[in-house]
């Protein structure tokens, strides 16, 4: 069988726009009603969504029949998490907190194989060969894959034109919360200062010549940060909507008893 075709990554290539959506759940079964909807592509969180090796590999399986592509979110760059991400199937990873071109490179390293990296060789034991049915593999897997680095971090944004000019690095994705909060604007990525902040690493990574992207749910802030030149944004989150979607529905009947809130962080 060919290789699975990256369709994400040939979108952004063609700088098309691509909407996508932040999937919290950490199951199949919610990915793949999220992913029969129509979203460009999602988001499987193995950062901050309770998501294991094991559970990405059961999401990847139920939303490859659909359109939406996934993106995967790995909790940390290290290259033995990496090696096995990309052993089941994921095709287009990112990585939190990248700070440093260093890093950066090291990444790349980790989704490549020697002679140009240090990717491990799973062969015919990985979904990522379909068990050994796809030719060449070996040569041909860094044309479909896809590495987006997030930066989210004072320094990270100090560095972002050496970030995003590291070759085989294919996108930049700006994480308000964590910037805003690294800024000391706790919760407030609207406040002027990390605004700025993002306007710099969005022009810097496409100074580069590479595509942005960053996560908004609200409409005002996706539409501004598009306008800026993200390619890429994630314009709502399962969870919040879902939760959402089923206060609204209980106040059409009743008023609300008691608030249950908690500081809206995204
Ligand atoms: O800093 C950010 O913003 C992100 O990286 C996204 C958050 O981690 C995500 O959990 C928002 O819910």
């Amino acid at each position: 069988m060919k290789m699975p075709h990256n369709a994400f990554k040939a979108a952004l290539a063609k700088r098309e726009p691509q909407y996508g959506i932040w999937a919290g759940f950490a199951t199949g079964y919610a990915s793949e009603i999220v992913a029969g909807l129509g979203y460009d592509w999602m988001l499987i969180d193995g950062e901050h969504a309770p998501n294991t090796v094991p559970s990405i590999l059961s999401q990847l399986q139920a939303v490859m029949p659909y359109s939406t592509a996934p993106v995967v979110r790995a909790v940390t760059g290290d290259t033995v998490l990496i090696k096995q991400l990309l052993d089941i199937g994921v095709q287009t990873l990112m990585v939190p907190m990248v700070e440093t071109a260093e890093q950066a490179r090291v990444l790349v390293q980790a989704m490549r194989y020697p002679p140009h990296g240090v990717r491990g060789v799973g062969g015919g034991l990985t979904r990522a060969t379909r068990w050994d049915a796809v030719p060449d593999y070996l040569n041909t897997a860094h044309e479909a894959l896809c590495l987006i680095v997030q930066v989210e971090s004072r320094l990270g944004v100090e560095n972002v034109e050496a970030i995003a000019a590291v070759e085989g690095v294919d996108a930049v994705f700006i994480g308000p919360a964590d910037l805003s909060t690294g800024l000391g604007h706790i919760g407030n990525p609207s406040h002027p200062e990390v605004q700025k902040q993002i306007r710099h690493a969005v022009d810097a990574t496409l100074a580069a010549g590479k595509v942005c992207g960053i996560l908004a749910p609200a409409e005002e802030d996706a539409r501004r940060y598009m306008s800026w030149g993200c390619q890429f944004v994630a314009v709502g989150i399962d969870i919040s909507l879902l939760r959402q979607a089923a206060k609204e529905n209980l106040a059409r009947y009743r008023e609300p008893q008691e608030t249950v809130t908690a500081s809206r962080t995204y």
